[in-house]
Protein backbone atom coordinates (compact mmCIF):
# COMPACT_ATOMS: atom_id res chain seq x y z
CA UNK A 1 0.00 0.00 0.00
CA UNK A 2 1.39 3.41 -0.88
CA UNK A 3 2.00 5.67 1.75
CA UNK A 4 2.59 9.75 1.37
CA UNK A 5 5.27 11.51 2.71
CA UNK A 6 3.51 14.77 4.43
CA UNK A 7 6.76 16.19 6.53
CA UNK A 8 10.33 15.21 7.44
CA UNK A 9 12.16 17.29 9.92
CA UNK A 10 15.66 16.61 11.62
CA UNK A 11 15.43 15.57 15.39
CA UNK A 12 16.74 14.00 18.04
CA UNK A 13 14.34 10.79 19.18
CA UNK A 14 14.40 10.08 22.53
CA UNK A 15 12.06 7.88 24.87
CA UNK A 16 11.54 8.73 28.52
CA UNK A 17 13.16 6.24 30.67
CA UNK A 18 10.01 5.90 33.86
CA UNK A 19 12.27 3.25 35.98
CA UNK A 20 14.89 6.00 36.27
CA UNK A 21 13.11 9.06 35.52
CA UNK A 22 15.19 10.20 33.04
CA UNK A 23 15.20 10.49 28.96
CA UNK A 24 17.47 8.47 26.51
CA UNK A 25 17.92 8.32 23.10
CA UNK A 26 15.73 6.14 20.87
CA UNK A 27 18.17 3.47 19.08
CA UNK A 28 21.79 2.97 19.50
CA UNK A 29 22.68 4.60 22.48
CA UNK A 30 24.63 8.10 20.48
CA UNK A 31 22.05 10.72 20.98
CA UNK A 32 22.23 11.75 17.52
CA UNK A 33 20.08 13.54 15.04
CA UNK A 34 17.43 11.78 13.10
CA UNK A 35 15.24 12.12 9.63
CA UNK A 36 11.93 12.05 11.18
CA UNK A 37 8.85 11.68 9.00
CA UNK A 38 5.16 11.33 9.45
CA UNK A 39 3.37 9.01 6.49
CA UNK A 40 -0.43 8.75 5.67
CA UNK A 41 -1.60 5.93 4.02
CA UNK A 42 -4.59 7.14 2.21
CA UNK A 43 -6.31 3.89 1.99
CA UNK A 44 -6.96 3.15 5.55
CA UNK A 45 -6.55 6.74 6.61
CA UNK A 46 -3.87 5.86 8.65
CA UNK A 47 -0.64 7.89 10.14
CA UNK A 48 2.34 6.88 11.64
CA UNK A 49 5.41 8.68 12.69
CA UNK A 50 9.14 6.74 11.56
CA UNK A 51 12.43 7.83 12.30
CA UNK A 52 16.09 7.14 10.86
CA UNK A 53 19.11 7.96 12.05
CA UNK A 54 21.23 9.88 9.64
CA UNK A 55 24.10 8.11 10.05
CA UNK A 56 25.06 5.51 7.93
CA UNK A 57 23.24 2.79 9.45
CA UNK A 58 19.62 4.12 9.14
CA UNK A 59 18.78 2.67 11.92
CA UNK A 60 15.09 2.81 12.60
CA UNK A 61 14.90 4.33 16.04
CA UNK A 62 10.44 5.38 15.67
CA UNK A 63 7.85 3.47 13.48
CA UNK A 64 4.59 4.82 15.74
CA UNK A 65 1.47 5.36 14.52
CA UNK A 66 -0.69 8.19 15.56
CA UNK A 67 -3.63 7.39 17.34
CA UNK A 68 -6.71 9.44 17.66
CA UNK A 69 -7.51 11.44 20.49
CA UNK A 70 -3.42 11.29 21.61
CA UNK A 71 -2.14 14.70 23.11
CA UNK A 72 0.46 15.83 21.71
CA UNK A 73 2.29 17.91 23.67
CA UNK A 74 4.78 21.07 22.81
CA UNK A 75 6.65 21.32 25.96
CA UNK A 76 9.22 23.81 24.78
CA UNK A 77 9.56 25.50 20.94
CA UNK A 78 12.26 22.52 20.26
CA UNK A 79 10.91 19.75 22.15
CA UNK A 80 7.65 18.32 21.49
CA UNK A 81 6.20 14.75 23.09
CA UNK A 82 3.06 12.41 23.57
CA UNK A 83 2.09 8.95 25.24
CA UNK A 84 1.64 5.93 23.47
CA UNK A 85 0.06 2.79 25.35
CA UNK A 86 3.68 1.89 26.47
CA UNK A 87 6.12 4.54 26.13
CA UNK A 88 6.64 8.13 25.91
CA UNK A 89 8.01 9.83 23.04
CA UNK A 90 10.24 12.91 22.78
CA UNK A 91 11.52 14.72 20.19
CA UNK A 92 14.15 17.46 20.07
CA UNK A 93 14.36 19.18 17.28
CA UNK A 94 16.88 20.54 14.99
CA UNK A 95 15.18 23.53 14.97
CA UNK A 96 11.99 25.72 15.76
CA UNK A 97 10.92 25.52 12.20
CA UNK A 98 10.84 22.44 12.19
CA UNK A 99 9.50 21.73 15.27
CA UNK A 100 6.96 23.79 14.16
CA UNK A 101 6.45 22.32 10.39
CA UNK A 102 6.25 18.99 12.57
CA UNK A 103 3.16 19.70 14.96
CA UNK A 104 1.35 21.62 12.15
CA UNK A 105 1.46 18.35 10.37
CA UNK A 106 1.23 15.88 13.83
CA UNK A 107 -1.85 18.16 14.11
CA UNK A 108 -3.24 17.79 10.55
CA UNK A 109 -3.28 14.03 11.08
CA UNK A 110 -4.96 13.97 14.60
CA UNK A 111 -7.77 16.18 12.95
CA UNK A 112 -7.94 13.45 9.84
CA UNK A 113 -8.02 10.62 12.09
C1 LIG B 1 0.69 13.94 32.20
C2 LIG B 1 1.88 13.60 31.35
O1 LIG B 1 2.03 12.55 30.76
N1 LIG B 1 2.79 14.58 31.26
C3 LIG B 1 3.98 14.40 30.44
C4 LIG B 1 4.00 15.41 29.31
C5 LIG B 1 2.77 15.28 28.47
C6 LIG B 1 1.69 16.12 28.70
C7 LIG B 1 0.55 16.01 27.92
C8 LIG B 1 0.46 15.06 26.92
C9 LIG B 1 1.52 14.19 26.70
C10 LIG B 1 2.67 14.29 27.47
CL1 LIG B 1 3.97 13.21 27.20
C11 LIG B 1 5.21 14.63 31.31
O2 LIG B 1 5.25 15.54 32.10
N2 LIG B 1 6.28 13.82 31.12
C12 LIG B 1 6.30 12.67 30.22
C13 LIG B 1 7.48 11.85 30.71
C14 LIG B 1 8.44 12.88 31.23
C15 LIG B 1 7.54 13.98 31.81
C16 LIG B 1 7.42 13.79 33.26
C17 LIG B 1 8.26 14.44 34.15
C18 LIG B 1 9.33 15.26 33.63
C19 LIG B 1 9.62 16.52 34.47
C20 LIG B 1 10.34 17.40 33.49
C21 LIG B 1 9.61 17.14 32.17
C22 LIG B 1 10.63 17.00 31.06
O3 LIG B 1 11.09 15.91 30.78
N3 LIG B 1 11.02 18.12 30.39
C23 LIG B 1 10.54 19.47 30.68
C24 LIG B 1 10.02 20.09 29.43
C25 LIG B 1 10.89 19.93 28.25
C26 LIG B 1 12.25 19.30 28.61
C27 LIG B 1 13.00 19.09 27.34
C28 LIG B 1 13.78 18.12 26.97
C29 LIG B 1 14.06 16.84 27.60
C30 LIG B 1 15.41 16.31 27.08
C31 LIG B 1 16.11 15.78 28.24
C32 LIG B 1 15.56 16.56 29.44
C33 LIG B 1 16.49 17.77 29.72
O4 LIG B 1 16.11 18.88 29.33
O5 LIG B 1 17.57 17.47 30.25
N4 LIG B 1 14.23 17.00 29.02
C34 LIG B 1 13.32 17.50 29.89
O6 LIG B 1 13.56 17.59 31.09
C35 LIG B 1 12.02 18.00 29.34
N5 LIG B 1 8.94 15.86 32.35
C36 LIG B 1 8.12 15.30 31.48
O7 LIG B 1 7.92 15.83 30.37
Amino acid sequence: MSESNICQVRATVMLYDDTNKRWVPAGSDSPAFSRVQIFHNPVANTYRVVGRKLQADQQVVINCPIIKGMKYNQATPNFHQWRDPKQVWGLNFGSKEDAALFAHSMMQALEAL
